[in-house]
């Protein structure tokens, strides 16, 4: 007799470095000297079908991250496909409720994040064994199923499952036009790449006109080491770009609430549209706050990259903490808590601007973007994804050449 299902009979998992820093590519007012890496995984069952995943970190702290999943990996080796799917929010638990492992949690830091490697790799066998990619088995799947691999324990106090599920509902509703509109437009996207913290102007200058020139319309800056340097660098870029091109910034959680309202107001003037980790990013209140002083100015508060559970993300939708959600499709427990987040984003009406940039992030994120535009938000208002990709090569990123 043909056996149908598929065992997950072996993980692997790599720890992968590329040494950024020596270039300053990715640093920032906190890291100034990361290495991007990943937690590499590769699961395989018995008919010799793999699955990918992984999760992005920085430098030598790869090492744990990879203990972690190693630690994880009696949880899923063994398993059939089928028989995680079918109770894909048990799964989830099961990897994030384990008795000897919850203590160095719960679903935040080391854990976490290994958590996220060996999901996204399930999730990545799953869209394989079906033929599609994984943004497509998102988008075609029954909104009873999809409402079936989230975790609610923690956030019914914001939105419930039925909830949730009327939000995948009515977004039926118009579907197959957005498919179409992504594979042919592609979605939005903002570069990183042009004004990392360790970068001369005269680097700056130079990636900011390739950039300009390859189409791109949407830039990041990096802030929060030096007030006068950020002053030159902002009233650079924002030259070079125009009044009508996006600039953002970001200062990687640099301050305290007080400083950072007062050294945002300062660039102001350069109109950043938002403002991105400016504090601890375990401090709602304190995102609240910032959030209230520059409204006014016009300048928004951006956080989620290292925003490491749903429940963190439901405190900052109830306390007004944030204006824009990056969800992170490594930071938190893969796309199973993707989906949380990118529902509650909806019902609070926080537009979702993924963070990527990292090593497989880009690649990563795009499928959860796709999928909150063609099943969830059906609006692109306010919205763009992090589309970092080496200097050398900063070309537009258009979904639709790629996820076919
Ligand atoms: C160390 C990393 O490059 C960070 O600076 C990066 O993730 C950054 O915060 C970003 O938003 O792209
Ligand atoms: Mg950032």
């Amino acid at each position: 007799m043909l056996k149908m299902t598929k065992t997950i009979i072996k993980l692997t998992v790599r720890d992968v470095r590329f040494p950024t820093s020596l270039e300053q590519h990715g640093s920032d007012a906190m890291h100034t000297d990361p290495d991007y890496s990943v937690a590499y995984v590769v699961i395989e069952t018995d008919q010799g079908m793999q699955g990918y995943g992984l999760t992005f970190t920085v430098g030598r702290g790869t090492e744990i991250v990879v203990c972690a999943v190693e630690a994880l990996s009696a949880l899923v080796v063994g398993k059939s496909l089928e028989e995680i799917v079918s109770d894909f929010r048990g799964f989830y638990r099961l990897l994030t409720s384990d008795g000897q492992m919850r203590w160095i949690g719960p679903e935040k830091g080391v854990i976490q994040l290994a958590t996220a490697a060996v999901l996204n790799a399930v999730w990545d066998l799953w869209a394989r064994s079906e033929g599609k990619p994984l943004w497509k088995l998102l988008v075609e799947m029954d909104p009873r199923k999809l409402i079936s691999c989230i975790d609610f324990r923690y956030i019914t106090d914001a939105l419930t499952e039925e909830e949730a599920l009327d939000i995948l509902v009515k977004a039926q509703t118009g579907k197959q036009q957005r498919v179409d509109q992504m594979l042919k437009e592609g979605y939005p996207a903002y570069t990183t790449s042009c004004a990392w913290l360790g970068y001369s102007d005269q680097l700056l200058k130079q990636l900011c006109t390739d950039a300009l020139n390859d189409g791109w319309t949407k830039f990041k800056v990096k802030v929060g080491a030096d007030l006068k340097d950020d002053i030159r660098r902002c009233s650079l870029i924002r030259q070079m770009i125009g009044p009508h091109n996006t600039l953002m910034i970001d200062a990687n959680q640099r301050w305290d609430v007080g400083e950072a309202i007062t050294w945002v107001t300062r660039l102001a003037e350069y109109k950043p549209l938002w403002i991105e980790e400016p504090t601890s990013p375990d401090d709602i209140l304190g995102h609240a706050a910032i959030s209230k002083a520059l409204a006014p100015l016009g300048i928004g508060v951006a956080t989620g990259e290292q925003c490491h559970n749903r429940v963190m993300f439901k405190q900052f939708l109830q306390a007004s903490a944030l204006q824009f959600v990056q969800i992170d499709s490594c930071r938190l427990g893969s796309v199973n808590e993707n989906l949380a987040v990118l529902l509650m984003a909806h019902k609070f009406k926080v537009p979702v601007c993924p963070h990527a940039g990292g090593v497989g992030l880009c690649e990563l994120v795009q499928h959860l973007i796709l999928f909150d535009y063609i099943s969830v938000s059906a609006s692109l208002d306010n919205r763009c994804v992090n589309m970092d990709i080496p200097a050398h090569h900063s070309k537009p990123f258009n979904c639709g050449q790629v996820l076919k």
